[in-house]
């Protein structure tokens, strides 16, 4: 049986998710697409060479009867209506980052799936199937490198346009690292400092760009990340863990090495879209093949609460300048189970 999908934002990664479950994962077609920018959607589809119906309104999509399942790839803020939205159709919903604008919104999404009594949502972090993230946890969970005492992160993008704000820094970017961190080190955040070095001149008035967001987690490791979303030179994501016996890095994506010129190079990517091409395809063959399955087993909504609990925490820390402690509360039992 193949998967119908309808997909709400047809913008880039609208874009992207539409091209790999049509043209190169195996099981699942976008039957159906809305966006507010209706033209685009439909010139973006024909762009494609892909036939679907076309929608204004992403409710329509959800509640067509032609669709199994729901991916959100729209703008931030519309991610929790329209995944509650799929929760109360009762179809899977894959949503992409962040689930929700607030830990509360998410809590939200949260309460919605664990009285639906089923895991529906799969939230769209797809580091966790990146393959050199997990091959840096396997170093980490075999004791490669003895405990992790401290981790040391960068998250670079080359440039951002004008509407991307302070906030943003947190609640779009660093809400991946939020999610893969605590995945990769099986330990939860204490607390939170955000410091904000010189501006770099590449940046606009409504950004303070870089940032740098120090943790305290519970087992009391230090980590340091640092948010620079016009860096100018390219996509560059960083991770070294520094452990009781040795250093574990994040290997760099694989580049031809050239010699020329009297220089030694490798080219650096400079797109989120090829830098995790990869990650993507698998976390979304993932979704496609547990909704298939019935049991969903992808990063959950309570991962998406997780890292919002975090992220508002940084939000606070960017306003104090203090040390914000970060409170989770205790996972449901629903969570364990599913
Ligand atoms: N996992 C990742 O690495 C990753 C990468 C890129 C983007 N994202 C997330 O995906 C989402 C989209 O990002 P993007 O880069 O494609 O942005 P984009 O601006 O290119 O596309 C967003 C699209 O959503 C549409 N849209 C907005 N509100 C809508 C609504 N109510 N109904 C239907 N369509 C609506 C817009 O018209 C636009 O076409 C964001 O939430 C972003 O955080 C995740
Ligand atoms: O939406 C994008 C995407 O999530 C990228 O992975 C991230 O590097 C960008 O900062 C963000 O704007």
């Amino acid at each position: 049986m193949t998967l119908k999908l309808g997909v709400i934002g047809a913008g880039a990664i609208g874009q992207e998710h539409i091209r790999r479950c049509n043209n190169v994962l195996q099981g699942a077609k976008v039957v159906a697409v809305s966006d507010i920018n209706v033209d685009g959607a439909r010139a973006a589809l024909q762009r494609l060479n892909i036939e679907a119906e076309v929608y204004a309104d992403g409710y329509q999509v959800i509640q067509s009867p032609e669709v199994d399942a729901i991916l959100v790839t729209s703008w931030d803020p519309t991610h929790e209506e329209f995944t509650l939205a799929a929760i109360a159709a009762g179809k899977p919903v894959f949503c992409e980052k962040p689930l929700a604008m607030s830990a509360e919104g998410c809590r939200r999404v949260v309460d919605a799936e664990v009285k639906h009594g089923k895991r529906l949502v799969q939230v769209g972090f797809m580091r966790p199937y990146d393959a050199g993230y997990r091959a840096l946890k396997k170093v980490i969970t075999e004791g490669g490198i003895g405990e992790p005492l401290m981790l040391h992160c960068a998250h670079r993008n080359p440039s951002v346009p004008e509407s991307y704000t302070t906030d943003m820094a947190i609640t779009n970017t660093l809400i991946h690292e939020l999610d893969v961190l605590r995945w990769l080190t099986n330990d939860d955040y204490k607390s939170v400092q955000v410091v904000f070095p010189r501006v770099t001149s590449k940046s606009h008035a409504r950004l303070k760009d870089p940032q740098i967001v120090l943790f305290e987690t519970q087992k009391g490791v230090r980590i340091d990340v640092e948010i620079f979303v016009n860096c100018a030179y390219g996509y560059d994501i960083q991770c070294e863990v520094v452990g009781e016996t040795g250093i574990a890095k994040l290997p760099e994506p694989a580049s031809v090495q050239l010699r020329r010129d009297a220089k030694l190079s490798t080219t650096i990517l400079t797109d989120w879209k090829d830098r995790f091409i990869e990650a993507y395809d698998v976390e979304l063959q993932a979704f496609i093949n547990d909704v298939k399955a019935g049991e969903l087993t992808g990063p959950s909504a309570w991962d998406g609460f997780a890292a919002s609990v975090a992220a508002d925490a940084c939000l606070k820390a960017q306003q104090s300048g203090a040390i914000e402690p970060v409170e989770m509360p205790p996972r449901p039992a629903f969570y364990d189970k599913h």
